[in-house]
């Protein structure tokens, strides 16, 4: 989860300060947590702390919009690129409230998302350990050619074809959002199927992923079965269409970056291998939280 937020933190607001990052960290994930729960608003309930939390977040958002508008500062960021929109015509402009709608929005679409997506791809390495040695093994060869703790360049992660697949495959096993949804704008029908004007319709992402028609064997995890291509619309774990996650890059990225640093410095074991889902999660993770204890592939353990 931390990985996932201060990523997206540092790509939205440039915000890099640890203790900056612990605040909003802790709203945020209250906010979250309030998103299912009952609204009433008695003190101790979690939708009552999920307010006081979005309160707290919002003015520490506030300060932050206030000291770029006074030119105190403006990094290349998001929040930069919808502060430059002062200067638009007024239809065009964003006021302070989409502003910070917009920022709130990203980061909760994008933090759970992508801190489950990197968890369970944790959980389907440990099961399939050629698939973890063949992904150590470019990783480490994509290293051997570069300085100690340099950063990744557009080339380096070009190179990570066996690395992008793996994170393909998580998200598709995973399927992270197991369905979203859509309205019928008219009558229609599609494969004999009537569906009424104003219907809701689910799209069942999982049942796409898990087509023995389209995966074979679609339970074992296989990074290489995307050496292939896909069938239109057989692959949607970031949705479709005019309202396709805005995230995908950033997620994938974020995936590949913590897989490539992980099997190329460690080898792990997993701790708890109960396989019990969060109960409380509209987002399917490990109860447990997959936790694992990290050998340096140098040194011994930490
Ligand atoms: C592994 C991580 C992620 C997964 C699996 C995921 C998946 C999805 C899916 C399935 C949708 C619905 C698409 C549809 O209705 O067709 C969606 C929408 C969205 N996602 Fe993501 N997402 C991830 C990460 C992110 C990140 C990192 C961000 C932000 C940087 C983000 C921002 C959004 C936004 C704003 C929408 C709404 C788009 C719209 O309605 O126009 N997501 N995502």
């Amino acid at each position: 989860m931390k990985v996932a937020f201060d990523a997206m933190c540092d790509m939205l607001m440039s915000v890099i300060d640890a203790s900056l990052l612990e605040q909003l960290e802790r709203d945020v994930t209250a906010i979250s947590d309030a998103m299912l729960s009952f609204p009433v608003m008695i003190p101790g309930t979690r939708y009552y702390q999920g307010m006081k939390a979005r309160k707290k977040l919002m003015k520490n958002l506030k300060a932050m919009i206030k000291r770029r508008r006074n030119r105190k500062e403006s990094p290349e960021d998001f929040l930069q690129s919808m502060l430059d929109r002062d200067s638009y015509p007024p239809n065009e402009k964003l006021d302070d409230e989409e502003i910070l709608d917009n920022l709130l929005t990203l980061i909760v679409a994008g933090q759970s998302t992508t801190a489950s997506a990197i968890m369970w791809c944790v959980k389907f390495l440990d099961e399939n350990k050629e698939v973890q040695n063949r992904l150590r093994e470019e990783q480490l060869s994509i290293m051997r050619n570069k300085p100690k703790e340099a950063l990744f360049s557009h080339e380096d992660l070009k190179n990570m074809s066996y690395g992008s697949k793996v994170v393909k495959e998580t998200l598709r096993m995973s399927n992270v959002l197991l369905w979203y949804p859509r309205v019928a704008l008219d009558d229609c029908t599609i494969e004999g199927f009537e569906i009424k004007k104003g219907w809701h319709v689910n799209v069942d992402a999982t049942h796409i992923h898990y087509n023995p028609a389209i995966y074979k064997d679609p339970l074992s995890f296989n990074p290489s079965r995307f050496d292939e291509m896909q069938k239109p619309y057989s692959y949607i774990p970031f949705g479709s269409g005019p309202r396709t996650c805005l995230g995908i890059n950033m997620a994938k990225l974020t995936m590949l970056v913590f897989i490539s640093r992980l099997t190329s410095g460690y080898t792990w074991t997993v701790d708890d291998q109960d396989l019990s889902l969060e109960k409380k999660a509209h987002i399917p993770r490990l109860r447990s939280g997959c936790p694992i204890t990290l050998k340096s592939l140098n040194s011994g353990n930490i």
